[in-house]
């Protein structure tokens, strides 16, 4: 994951956090857009408060890789997209193995080449994580999918589009991304789509945005029934892509975990579902004040139980976070994690800061609260890393976090925007 350097963060802990934070846009949103501006056969796409972030280069490389033209300006967070000529239909490995949004880039493929060809899909290592409902989606709409090893024995899918025609489909669970697929293979497809069981995250919400300015004809987003009448064609377009409610909610657990306030610009209270109201029996209080919600956490931290579930329930990108902090809370806390199968190697990088919490399978019980000391950890996945600045910043002296390109995946200009709030944080690549 790291590709030729090591990125490592230092957090000396023990600084409350005051002032106003920008939200990044959202990088849940972002990807399946750059997916979706693959799909416009001529004009160039605009997307505006583009996170900066490690999975939008990957993006940005891949759309490169299978031939449209893609700039990123950063100072103005702004990518445009010219997928005029799209010439190869293969994602290749050393990039799409990197980000699980590279699988995001299937239907434009499919709709502009006629196949796409997967060399490996990436994303953080949750556990199991299939797309069977995205194969079975792209097989109902008349696509033929097969899968051929390699001379290194590694799975390479090719997907052929065939008479792409409208269907009904399904996700057995509202998978976040398999809607997002489903709903751009059937956008162009002929004739009419159902999926059934759809994700209602705000971020499919704000796709479905940008895929009817195109010229996509979609409803029920946000029902769990969508509908799809295919057309023949989409049309480049601008649009701004929503603030990241993950980085909002870490945001308002870095005031949580220091006792801190802070006025995060672009965070909704609303899109933070049921993570809100936990964050609020913990002890945090909320102003929402139109687009700047005001956060702040005088009282000494409570317990808390949380289920993670589709939106609105808890989000599972808030799962680390919370727990760590949780093992500052005044007494046992209770996490069941029902998304992923496989995302509590946390648990034992917050152990070596000194906490005390027991998994048993998807069920950890956090015994708080236990002080943070610094240690060297490192983090597993994306959320692992957000949750081990949290307990750096409240840690006593010094917490170094290796393996963590997992943050920068997600998180933009972690170590500036946290400095400006008065944390010590600096951010090396060794
Ligand atoms: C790029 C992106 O948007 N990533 C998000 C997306 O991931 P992603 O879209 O991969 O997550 P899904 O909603 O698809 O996965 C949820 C669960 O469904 C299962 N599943 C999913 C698809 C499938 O074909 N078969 C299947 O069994 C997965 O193994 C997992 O257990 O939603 C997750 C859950 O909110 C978030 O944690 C990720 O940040
Ligand atoms: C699991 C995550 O992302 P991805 O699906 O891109 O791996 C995440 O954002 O925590």
């Amino acid at each position: 994951m790291t590709m030729g350097h090591e990125v490592r963060y230092r957090v000396s802990g023990g600084r409350r956090l005051h002032g106003t934070v920008f939200i990044q846009g959202a990088k849940n949103a972002v990807l399946p857009m750059i997916g979706a501006s693959l799909m416009a056969a001529t004009g160039r796409t605009v997307l505006r408060n583009v996170p900066i972030i490690e999975d939008v280069r990957r993006a940005v490389e891949l759309a490169r890789a299978v031939g449209a033209k893609a700039e990123l300006h950063e100072a103005e967070r702004t990518l445009v997209i010219d997928a005029s000529r799209l010439d190869s239909p293969v994602l290749p490995a050393d990039i799409a193995s990197r980000f699980r949004g590279s699988f995001l880039f299937v239907p434009a493929l499919l709709h502009r080449l006629g196949e796409a060809v997967i060399e490996g899909v990436g994303g953080c290592n949750l556990g199991s994580r299939n797309l069977d409902f995205h194969y079975n989606g792209f097989k109902r709409l008349g696509a033929t999918v097969t899968e051929q090893m390699d001379g290194g024995g590694n799975g390479i899918i090719h997907i052929k589009a065939g008479d792409m025609r409208g269907g009904t489909l399904y996700c057995d669970t509202p998978s976040h991304t398999g809607t997002e697929n489903l709903i751009m293979a059937a956008a162009l497809a002929r004739g009419t789509t159902l999926i059934k069981n759809a994700a209602l995250e705000p971020e499919v919400l704000d796709h479905i945005a940008l895929l009817q300015a195109m010229g996509a004809r979609i409803s029920g987003g946000g029902t769990g029934f969508i509908t799809v009448e295919g057309v023949d064609g989409l049309s480049a377009v601008e649009h701004t892509v929503m603030p990241d409610r993950i980085d909002a909610g870490v945001f308002v657990m870095a005031a949580a975990i220091t006792g801190g306030e802070l006025n995060l610009v672009g965070a909704s209270l609303e899109h933070l579902g049921v993570a809100a109201d936990k964050l609020e029996q913990m002890g945090v209080e909320f102003h929402q004040q139109g687009a700047v919600l005001q956060v702040r956490r005088e009282r000494p931290l409570r317990p808390i139980n949380v289920i993670t579930d589709e939106y609105p329930g808890f989000a599972t990108d808030l799962q680390s976070p919370i727990m760590a902090v949780s093992c500052l809370a005044d007494g046992p806390s209770y996490i069941y994690e029902r998304i992923f199968d496989g995302r509590f190697k946390l648990a034992g990088e917050l152990r070596k800061m000194g906490a005390d919490i027991e998994v048993n399978g998807n069920r950890a019980k956090v015994n708080g609260p236990r002080p943070l000391r610094g240690a060297e950890v490192q983090a597993h996945d994306l959320r692992c890393g957000s949750a081990l600045v949290l307990a750096g910043l409240a840690a006593e002296g010094e917490t170094t976090i290796t393996s963590a390109y997992y943050l920068d995946r997600g998180h933009a200009h972690t170590a500036e925007r946290l400095s400006q709030l008065g944390a010590e944080i600096v951010r090396e690549t060794v």
